[in-house]
């Protein structure tokens, strides 16, 4: 018989998908454990965590998020759900003023061995220090792109031109442009509010306990080492989240199947194999740009699934009824480690969303790295130069944030569906995929840092 938990975690995601679904995964990783978890959201997310989290028995709390606020669609909670993602900085500073709601909840749970917050939710570092709990801070991002962060952004303002190639000063062997950087760190001098945010964030994280990073050690140790010399709080990889669920768990309850892995079904049974396409959850696209999309699509002549977050109508032009043999086009969420992990599913276009790029390794699948915003552009170096695992689309002008035409979807696309250039990085994701499948079992580098963290905040932290 297992006994009581004595262990009592909080968690507390961003209100984005992109940064709930690894901590649901995470908190699975905690309740093997037996550990008991509390889980914090907001009223109009709360569905999306009950659902998500149907199997388990974490308690999930909402507490009001902030009315109000200039710009923000009333209802909206969270990133995915923005008209535009110009409106994150007024979206992400209006958390702070859940704060009181946050404490009240919290006094009532005590005790607390300790919480992991994310880490665009800074201000819990107040509030885990007013009661005494350690806090650990978790953004989602891998160890590689905030170590070249830390090291490129002192000499960014002295880089001539956008896309200028410099070399990254504490790794001669890497060389970025200032393009691979978010708008608001590549300014000469940065400032304004989302950078405010950001720096306010990072400052919260340096006074944490730890800062979690889904990933495993193996995949990025010189990155991992490094920022564990030249900053704080200790980075510990205990990731890959999503390999502590198989993507088939749960499946073969449920009554139907749907309709877009009926479609992989099929394009199996055919012998076909199958391009996803999907953005993530925030990318803002414009039409001229899925209007390329289409073009390159159909030109390429392979087969594909595209996930799109909203009706593509405007471009649409028969486009679905032309490559209706060998395309389909879905605006409903997906199961999207279901699709990677499918048999037909040979290659991902992707914006390197580093949930996607976690979860293309775990199902060993190749990427087309298309990077959008945040630390995409990072990631896609990683992807493409550091573990060598795709290919990446061609820009109409060479800048790494340039304009995408037809052609420079086409030719990749084919590269890495049928070329022998991709020979080689299907070679790589699959011994990178079982090696992140191995960090997570028994033994394994993530096993053995969960393990470690969990006993050295016990041991402090009797509850
Ligand atoms: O229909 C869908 C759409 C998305 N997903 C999942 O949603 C997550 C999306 O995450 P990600 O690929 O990282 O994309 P974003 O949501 O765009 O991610 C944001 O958060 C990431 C983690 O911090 C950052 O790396 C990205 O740059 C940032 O845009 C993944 O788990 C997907 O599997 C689905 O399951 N079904």
């Amino acid at each position: 018989m297992t006994s009581p938990p004595t262990i009592h975690i909080v968690l507390f995601p961003f209100m984005s998908k992109g940064h709930s679904i690894p901590v649901f995964d995470l908190a699975r990783l905690l309740l093997n454990r037996n550990i008991s978890i509390t889980i914090f959201t907001t009223p109009a997310n709360r569905p999306f965590f009950s659902d998500s989290l149907s199997d388990t028995n974490i308690d999930i709390i909402d507490i009001p998020f902030p009315q109000n606020i200039q710009g923000i669609p009333p209802g909206v909670e969270s990133t995915d759900k923005l008209p535009s993602m110009s409106l994150f900085p007024p979206f992400a500073h209006a958390t702070m003023f859940m704060k009181p709601h946050f404490e009240q909840a919290l006094e009532s749970l005590l005790p607390v061995t300790f919480m992991i917050t994310d880490g665009f939710l800074g201000w819990t570092l107040d509030s885990a220090n007013k009661f005494g709990i350690p806090r650990l801070a978790y953004y989602g991002m891998n160890a590689f792109s905030g170590a070249l962060s830390i090291s490129a952004m002192p000499i960014l303002g002295t880089v001539v031109s956008d896309d200028e190639p410099f070399v990254v000063p504490d790794f001669p062997c890497i060389k970025l442009t200032r393009n691979d950087f978010d708008i608001h760190f590549r300014e000469r001098e940065p400032k304004g509010p989302a950078f405010d945010f950001v720096m306010d964030a990072v400052i919260a994280t340096s006074k944490s306990y730890g800062l979690l990073i889904n990933s495993f050690y193996e995949l990025e140790s010189v990155y991992v080492d490094y920022c564990n010399r030249i900053s704080s709080p200790k980075s510990w990889c205990i990731g890959p989240f999503c390999a502590a669920v198989e993507p088939q768990k749960g499946k073969l309850e449920r009554l139907e199947k749907p309709s877009y892995i009926k479609w992989l079904d099929g394009m199996l049974e055919q012998g076909k194999s199958v391009l996803y396409v999907a953005f993530g959850t925030q990318a803002d696209i414009s039409i001229e740009q899925y209007k390329e999309i289409t073009i390159g699509l159909e030109k390429s002549e392979v087969s594909f699934l595209w996930v799109v977050r909203k009706s593509i109508d405007e471009v649409n032009n028969e486009f679905e009824n032309r490559v209706k043999n060998r395309g389909l086009v879905v605006t409903e969420w997906v199961d999207q480690r279901e699709i990677l992990s499918h048999g037909s599913v040979q290659g991902f276009l992707s914006h390197c969303g580093w949930n996607s790029v976690i979860e293309s390794i775990c199902a060993k699948v190749p990427i087309l790295a298309w990077p959008m915003m945040a630390e995409q552009h990072l990631n896609a170096r990683m992807v493409v130069e550091e573990i060598k695992i795709g290919l990446r689309v061609e820009t109409c002008d060479g800048s790494v944030r340039g304009f995408v035409k037809c052609e420079g979807l086409e030719k990749p696309i084919r590269g890495l569906m049928e070329g022998e250039k991709c020979n080689e990085a299907r070679k790589k994701v699959k011994e990178i995929g079982e090696a992140a499948i191995d960090a997570l079992k028994e033994g394994g580098s993530s096993w053995q840092a969960l393990n470690e963290l969990i006993v050295e905040l016990s041991a402090t932290r009797q509850v």
